[in-house]
């Protein structure tokens, strides 16, 4: 089946071709910097179809794949999508503001292009569904969470299930017996604790907002924050655009990418320094509390963007996990390319490894598996 895949993240859309069957790649690619060099993500969608003109020779698309970040609690599986889906999907835009319009867009506007084409929605939520109550209550009347739905969900969840398992049989285990805690550090950035192959901690909550200090998006913060500024006139749009939109490194630094944070800090520029410096320091500790979570880590794991190719930010995390006896290995965490990887010393007590992550290729297979079972049904009536 020849499966089209858009992941539209916060501030790219990457999109692949892939033949399942015969897992042949026809193409992929990312348009990134949106909201910078791109203007928005309808843009992004029109420079996808021009290329996808070029690329594709002629060959028809069977079915599409979308990543959905949100899929409240309503969505614990991968659907094929109808109009009916669509529209909850948008309902759930307040709780990821950057990117749920994004994905239903990007769905009407392959309806309108090919009515015709099965389309898959795949949840970034579904992974961590298995997170045990005393991870995704907050500690809020039982109200808000019986009317309005407010626990942690938790995102990222199609990346760390491909890199869980691929983490497992990189250290050689069963994906069922691995423990450990990986981090995917995108433009959106969080950590999750594995116990068993499944989730049951992660960072990011309600939204995905909560928890790392990222590209735009501030992490953890003190709610009183919030209250101190709605007294001074703060609307919620001007809250949700502050914190989701102007802080985290844009708001340390002065721009949101790590490559040009890195570039900055390494031509001595103290503000992009520490913003470095705050982001890793809140990574460190949230990778030292769930090493506690999850009974003791395997592995200590990187993926995504700046998981995978940022080199000095890996070691400034890093280099604060030595009371865990952890020890990096500088030569090895300067090598590149598409393979896992350890980069930690042999005498490190807990093996660091970075694992790159490929949701569109879980996107794919899901988009896939889901077309097929409803195809089959349909034939059985
Ligand atoms: N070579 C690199 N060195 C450091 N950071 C990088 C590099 N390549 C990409 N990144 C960073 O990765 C981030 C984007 O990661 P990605 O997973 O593609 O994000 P998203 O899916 O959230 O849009 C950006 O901050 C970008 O600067
Ligand atoms: C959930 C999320 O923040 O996704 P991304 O990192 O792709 O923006
Ligand atoms: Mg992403």
């Amino acid at each position: 089946m020849l499966v089209l895949v858009i992941n539209s993240g916060s501030s790219s859309l990457k999109y692949q071709v892939r033949e399942t069957n015969t897992q042949e790649l026809l193409a992929k690619g990312i348009i990134d910097r949106i909201g910078d060099v791109v203007p928005d993500h309808a843009s992004a969608l029109e420079e996808l179809s021009s290329r996808l003109r070029d690329e594709l020779d002629g060959r028809t698309i069977d079915a599409v794949g979308h990543r959905v970040v949100h899929g409240g609690e309503r969505f614990s599986e991968p659907v094929l999508v109808n109009n009916e889906i669509v529209r909850s999907i948008e309902r759930l835009s307040p709780l990821a503001p950057l990117h749920n319009p994004a994905s239903a867009m990007g769905i009407r506007a392959v309806h309108d292009k090919w009515p015709k084409i099965p389309q898959v929605a795949v949840f970034d939520t579904a992974f961590h569904r298995t997170l045990p109550e005393h991870a995704w209550r907050y500690a809020l009347p039982d109200s808000l969470y019986r009317r309005h739905g407010i626990r942690r969900y938790g995102f990222h969840g199609t990346s760390y299930a491909y890199v869980a398992p691929a983490a497992a049989r990189f250290l050689g285990i069963e994906p069922a017996e691995f423990d450990g805690v990986i981090a995917h550090l995108g433009n959106g950035a969080s950590v999750a604790a594995i116990k068993g192959g499944r989730s049951i901690d992660t960072s990011m909550g309600f939204t995905p907002l909560e928890g790392l200090v990222m590209g735009t998006r501030s992490g953890d913060v003190d709610p009183s924050i919030l209250i101190f500024l709605a007294r001074q006139g703060y609307d919620a749009d001007a809250l949700d655009n502050l914190l989701n939109r102007e802080s985290g490194l844009r708001a340390l630094a002065g721009e949101s990418d790590m490559r040009g944070i890195e570039e900055a800090a390494d031509n001595g520029n103290e503000q992009a320094r520490l913003a470095l410096t705050v982001a890793a320091y809140r990574l460190a500790k949230y990778i030292g509390g769930y090493h506690v979570a999850v009974g003791g880590a395997q592995a200590v794991v990187f993926t995504a963007g700046i998981g995978e190719n940022g080199w000095s930010f890996r070691q400034l995390v890093v280099d604060q996990l030595g009371p865990l006896g952890i020890r990096l290995d500088t030569e090895a965490n300067l090598a590149t390319g598409k393979q896992a990887r350890r980069i930690s010393t042999p005498d490190s007590a807990i093996p660091v490894l970075v694992v790159p992550t490929d949701e569109e290729e879980a996107i794919a297979e899901a988009t896939a598996a889901v077309v097929e079972r409803h195809t089959e049904s349909a034939a059985t009536f």
